[in-house]
């Protein structure tokens, strides 16, 4: 409930476009109690939403409704936002409108003073998900991984001191044995910060070829003979090789791109300059007074590059496929034009006007953290509809029609299926964020799914720092002539950061977690994530760094909701100093002040290193990448390597720390194990909890649960894993990855160090919604199936057709390329061989190395970094 709409000045019709669902309703012709959003005399000219062209120009208010309608507001401040132009800066202070202060009397707008006010600590907040989630928690039989080391630290450290004792008076202990459990921070531990401590300057072409001739710089320090005494890391800055833009693709690549380049052409609406006025400020963008005030609360001053070029358009209406680097606020710029709009929503009906979605829980809470902030001055209502909290709180939330749900695709898909009356038939605006990753795996059927049951009326906004500009797949969201709106490339990465690549022989595998632990606790000791490929390597990483005395939170898939909001938080306020996750915290998540990104092993493709890496270096602030490479990461080195903005570093652990480290995480083998098994049994406890209380339920609630309809789903279980491995298989090709390359046995063989790790089961590897179906299911699968099948076949049945099919997906055919063999680490960081003479380190070198035959193996690799020591190696 709010205050009719009234305006009394001038209104430029461009530049708002209303949301509407009814054409009829003219947008001042709402009850007494509509809220007072434009200014006084304002004209306002509203876009259908499946027609952004054509204007509909709305009454304009009787002046001196005002106090009426005041007395109805509600007493809460955010209920009077009004839609205002505000001054030129130069006269804020002391040309205010006496309307503006009437309505406001406590909001002084001064792009200096009042966007400086200070904002959240942190533009997103768990509290109330938190909460929600531990009312519907029972207690459970078990204790957390932590409680579990801390009990082991405390017997191991007695276990230590007694020895320490015992060999008080012997000399011949080994030294590394009395610090057999210390806590990692031994001052001559930690070394200095290492970049200066070798980094060359940036090479031109002939140093780099001065570095050739010491080739022993690029061994990877393995050497046994090491001197005496811990060494600090060797820090070498490389030569880099960043692209200018008009270089963006391969050479190979020409004839698709100009293909590619047409039908873009044909494609995208033609995207207009930015206005160098809605650069310097959001006053500029004509924003309503409550979004300039969240705005102002979140403690933004200027909006970035990708703001300022989306809001505009975003609030004509217009599709938009944007693109802007990690970090540079891409999240406000879909949500202020949508809250903008909102706020000239006819509000006679509560309607479900926009849909986010977000390929992450952690995602979706964030949006919507940020976006309740960013509305606090308003009355949208908001409705977080992800997987892992309750269902049932969701499905009275919608039931309700807030005006935004955010949500992750499986979660939406379950409400849209099996929650009563809930559908996206009123979606007029639907946003993905990450649309990329939307479009990859299993979340392509799941989108089409989403796509099929929205308006093809309403408008579309995809964004990503990887966002693909693909016409085939974008053809898929039937978009409306989309603005390309790409703030930066693709394969950008922030300006202030620094790459750097430890290499990993591959023989030297199984030494990862010693390397991680060293780097951990000499050189990143604060605020750094670390990323893994598995679920198991971040567990087993979780013990290993406890165990080290390291304050360390994990966060993957086999943790709960709860657990994952909380490591979040944990890291997020500083309570731990590294975060251990998987890619689940790859993409979007913002959390102030992560000073490293560690790659305990790369990422699978270049998108998901740029998305990682983002993590750190945002919003303008520095960073630093460091990532373990081994032999079958070239590809991402080399797509790294050619990417950076700067020079990239070569950093070389010494062998000999290595190996000290490796001692001592050697020696919590068996503790390490005692968790493992302690951790399986509190899990078969709580199974069988489970299970008591599912059958206590079922006695209990025999004949409800019976006459409860199943819960149906869009697809067979075997279609939802063949739409992943389409999606993967696709992805690769984009970004030239070869799908056939198997996962280094090696590499593999170092991620199952945790042997008492739960093996593979026939769940593992299914999304989490797949996961819930099956074990739902388990009971009666066949009964429920069958059901199912009929459902699904009845409704399809009833169904239109798919607004698009989605086309066959593409094979993909590792092109015949020499180019790719070439690559070692050194080649890929930019170092030419101890033979090449200076003068042929040229750019064109590539080009004629690329027609050598395919011989460049293990023995070039060998011959690339052979050292002194290469005669001592077994
Ligand atoms: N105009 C602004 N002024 C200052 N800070 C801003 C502004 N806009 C956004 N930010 C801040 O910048 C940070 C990054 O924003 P956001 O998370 O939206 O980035 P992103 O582009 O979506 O990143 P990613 O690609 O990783 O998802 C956030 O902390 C956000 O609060």
């Amino acid at each position: 409930m709010g205050v009719k709409l009234q305006f009394d000045g001038p209104f430029d019709p461009l530049r708002i476009s209303t949301i509407e669902d009814d054409d009829e309703v003219p947008v001042v012709d709402e009850e007494e109690d509509e809220e007072d959003f434009a200014p006084h005399g304002a004209e306002i000219t509203k876009y259908k939403a499946d027609n952004p062209g054509q204007k509909q120009t709305a009454q304009t208010a009787k002046p001196g409704k005002k106090e009426k309608k005041a007395k109805k507001t509600k007493s809460k401040e955010n209920d009077a936002p009004t839609t205002t132009q505000p001054p030129p800066k130069s006269q804020q202070s002391t040309d205010k409108k006496p309307d503006d202060l009437e309505l406001n009397p406590d909001f002084s707008f001064d792009a200096d003073g009042g966007l400086n006010l200070v904002g959240p600590s942190h533009p997103w907040d768990f509290t109330s998900v938190k909460a929600a989630i531990k009312q519907q928690m029972k207690d459970t039989i078990s204790t957390t991984v932590d409680e579990k080391i801390e009990r082991r630290r405390a017997k191991v450290n007695r276990a230590a001191d007694t020895k320490k004792k015992l060999l008080a008076d012997g000399e011949s202990q080994e030294e590394a044995d009395n610090d057999f459990m210390d806590d990692g921070s031994d001052d001559e531990e930690v070394a200095d910060d290492e970049e200066g401590v070798i980094a060359s300057d940036s090479l031109d072409d002939d140093s780099v070829d001065e570095n050739a001739e010491g080739e022993e710089m690029f061994d990877d320090g393995t050497d046994d003979d090491e001197s005496e005494g811990e060494q600090d890391d060797e820090v070498v800055t490389t030569q880099h090789r960043h692209r200018d833009s008009d270089d963006e693709e391969d050479d190979d690549d020409e004839p698709d791109d100009i293909v590619q380049e047409k039908k873009k052409a044909e494609y995208f609406a033609p995207a207009p300059e930015a206005e160098e006025s809605t650069t310097e400020a959001f006053t500029s963008m004509r924003l309503s007074r409550p979004i300039l005030k969240g705005i102002a609360a979140m403690g933004f001053v200027k909006p970035t590059a990708i703001q300022a070029r989306t809001i505009p358009i975003a609030l004509q209406g217009k599709d938009i496929c944007g693109s802007a680097v990690t970090g540079s606020g891409k999240t406000a710029a879909f949500i202020i034009p949508v809250l903008e709009r909102l706020l000239f929503r006819p509000k006679n009906v509560a309607t479900t006007r926009v849909l986010i979605l977000v390929p992450t829980r952690e995602l979706g809470v964030q949006c919507h953290s940020v976006a309740v902030n960013l509305a606090k001055f308003s009355d949208i209502q908001f409705c977080l509809c992800v997987g892992g909290l309750s269902t049932k709180t969701q499905e009275v939330e919608l039931r309700a029609r807030p005006d935004v749900v955010i949500a992750t695709p499986g979660r939406l898909i379950d409400h849209i299926r099996n929650s009563r009356s809930f559908n996206l038939d009123s979606v007029e605006i639907l946003i993905m964020d990450e649309a990329d990753r939307m479009l990859e795996d299993g979340f392509a059927d799941e989108l089409n799914e989403i796509i099929k049951n929205t308006p093809k009326s309403r408008q579309t906004m995809l964004f990503s720092a990887t966002m693909t500009d693909n016409v085939d797949d974008l053809i898929k969201l039937s978009l409306n002539r989309p603005v390309r709106l790409f703030v930066d490339s693709t394969t950008s990465i922030a300006n202030r950061l620094v790459q750097e690549f430890i290499r990993v022989r591959a023989h030297r595998e199984e030494s990862r977690p010693a390397i991680l632990a060293a780097l951990c606790i000499r050189t990143y000791t604060s605020e750094t994530i670390v990323f893994f490929r598995s679920k198991a390597a971040a567990h087993h990483m979780k013990i290993v760094f406890g165990l080290l005395g390291l304050k360390a939170a994990e966060l993957h898939g086999n943790l709960t909701q709860l657990q994952r909001l909380e490591a979040l938080e944990q890291f997020r306020d500083k309570q731990v100093d590294f975060l251990l996750a998987t890619d689940l915290a790859s993409r979007g998540l913002d959390i102030a002040g992560i000073k490293t990104v560690i790659n305990y092993d790369m990422p699978r493709n270049y998108a998901q290193y740029v998305h990682r890496i983002g993590r750190t270096a945002r919003g303008g602030a520095g960073g630093r990448a460091v990532s373990l490479v081994g032999e079958a990461d070239r590809n991402v080195l080399k797509m790294a390597v050619k990417n950076s903005r700067d020079e990239v570093k070569h950093r070389i652990v010494p062998s000999q720390v290595v190996q000290k480290y490796e001692r001592r995480i050697e020696k919590f083998k068996d503790t390490v194990k005692e968790i493992y098994a302690e951790e399986k049994e509190e899990k078969e406890m709580r199974k069988a909890e489970m299970e008591i209380s599912k059958a206590q339920n079922i006695m209990e609630h025999e004949a409800e649960i019976k006459s409860r309809p199943a819960r149906t789903w869009f697809q067979t279980e075997k279609e939802k894993a063949q739409a992943k491995e389409l999606g993967l298989a696709k992805h690769h090709a984009d970004f030239g990855i070869d799908s056939e390359e198997p996962v280094s046995k090696k590499r593999k063989a170092a991620s199952q160090f945790d042997d008492d790790a739960p093996k593979r089961t026939s769940l593992s590897g299914l999304s989490r919604k797949k996961k819930r179906t099956k074990l739902a299911r388990e009971e009666d699968a066949k009964q429920l199936a069958t059901q199912a099948r009929v459902a699904r076949s009845v409704k399809k049945q009833a169904r239109p057709q798919k607004l698009a099919a989605v086309p066959e997906p593409r094979t993909f055919v590792p092109k015949p390329s020499t180019k790719r063999r070439e690559g070692g680490f050194d080649s890929e960081m930019g170092v030419s061989k101890k033979k090449t003479p200076k003068k042929t380190v040229t750019k064109q070198e590539p080009v004629q190395k690329k027609k050598e035959p395919k011989k460049l193996g293990k023995v070039r690799s060998v011959k690339a970094f052979k050292s002194k020591s290469k005669f001592k190696r077994r």
